[in-house]
């Protein structure tokens, strides 16, 4: 759990993070979204002192943060930025071992680990292992920089824009693994993002900056249908909130008993998705079919249309 008081950082005498505070519970994900310049990277910062704080403090499952050695703190807590940050001179293999080096484990279980994360992120370990950063794609670095951050079993994982410089795609399929290792090993994530999308899509809360100032900390939907301020509303941008409510839950929960013609759309799809797909195929009403491909039953346009209203 990260528990953040009051937390205020001051250059040359304009309060950059001026007293936030906000707590992340253990095995969640918040994000933090806000204008470019509104203290985001400094306030994440803060938690591994990258930065230190002007005042307020950080608990870290009950410690304060600033009785704990630097060094450790950066050992204990992942990090991750944009671009990966990774050592050029070293093979993929050696900057995924650099903290289990350094907290001296031994070779076999570094390159156990070393193995283990690669194939995590699907990376062959025999292949990609040797090679160096400059030899990899872009997403396939980002991947390499996410499995460094994890290889010494860090309970929490700091993310600055991370999937920033990815494509679309590689950018939904990373945003995808991240959630599904930090499911597995219940990684507690705090991840600064520019993207709404991303936010909404990744973080169990949300916490929204403005000048230094915490504006508003909550569940996207919570967000979506009770901004704190026009501020809020304005990131949240008018036009799509139908369509982020609807993206935030699945199909399953709306299928009927029925029959319908066409391709049918996975009970696992979120519903904007599917609301998408009916649009685009003219169709009022599809089948919607379970993890092996059995149909469940159907879901009708009309239905995923009144699921879009902003909740009470
Ligand atoms: N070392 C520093 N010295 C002086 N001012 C700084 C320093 N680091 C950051 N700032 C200022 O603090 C403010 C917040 O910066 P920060 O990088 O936290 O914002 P951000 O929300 O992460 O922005 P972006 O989305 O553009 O990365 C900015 O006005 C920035 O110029």
């Amino acid at each position: 759990m990260i528990e953040i008081r009051d937390l205020t950082k001051i250059y040359d005498d304009k309060a950059v993070v001026d007293s936030v505070s906000f707590t992340v519970q253990p095995g969640t994900i918040s994000c933090i979204v806000g204008t470019s310049g509104s203290g985001k990277t400094t306030l994440m910062r803060m938690v591994n002192r990258m930065t230190e704080a002007t005042s307020g403090s950080i608990l870290i499952d009950g410690q304060d943060n600033g009785h704990l050695p630097v060094h450790e703190l950066r050992r204990k807590i992942g990090y991750v930025i944009q671009n990966h940050g990774l050592f050029p001179h070293r093979t993929v293999a050696e900057n995924v071992a650099t903290v289990p080096g350094l907290l001296g484990w031994d070779k076999p279980r570094i390159a156990a680990r070393v193995n283990e994360l690669l194939a995590l992120f699907q990376l062959d370990p025999a292949e990609f292992g040797p090679r160096y950063p400059h030899e990899l794609s872009g997403g396939q670095q980002q991947r390499v920089g996410v499995a460094r951050a994890l290889a010494a079993e860090p309970n929490i994982l700091l993310m600055d824009e991370p999937f920033g410089a990815l494509d679309p795609i590689i950018r939904a399929k990373a945003q995808n693994d991240l959630l599904g290792i930090q499911k597995q090993f219940g990684t507690t994530i705090i991840l600064v993002t520019h993207d709404m999308d991303e936010a909404m899509r990744m973080g169990d809360r949300i916490a929204v900056m403005d000048s230094g100032k915490l504006v508003q900390y909550a569940t996207p939907a919570e967000l979506l249908a009770h901004p704190a301020t026009e501020f809020v509303d304005a990131m949240l941008g008018t036009g799509d909130r139908p369509f982020r409510y609807l993206a935030l839950n699945t199909v399953d929960r709306l299928v009927e008993q029925g029959m319908a013609d066409g391709a049918p759309i996975a009970a696992t799809a979120n519903r904007r998705d599917a609301l998408a797909e009916l649009l685009w195929s003219g169709r009022d009403v599809a089948p919607v079919a379970g993890d092996g491909g059995a149909v469940l039953g159907i879901v009708r346009r009309a239905r995923l249309l009144a699921e879009a209203a902003r909740p009470a």
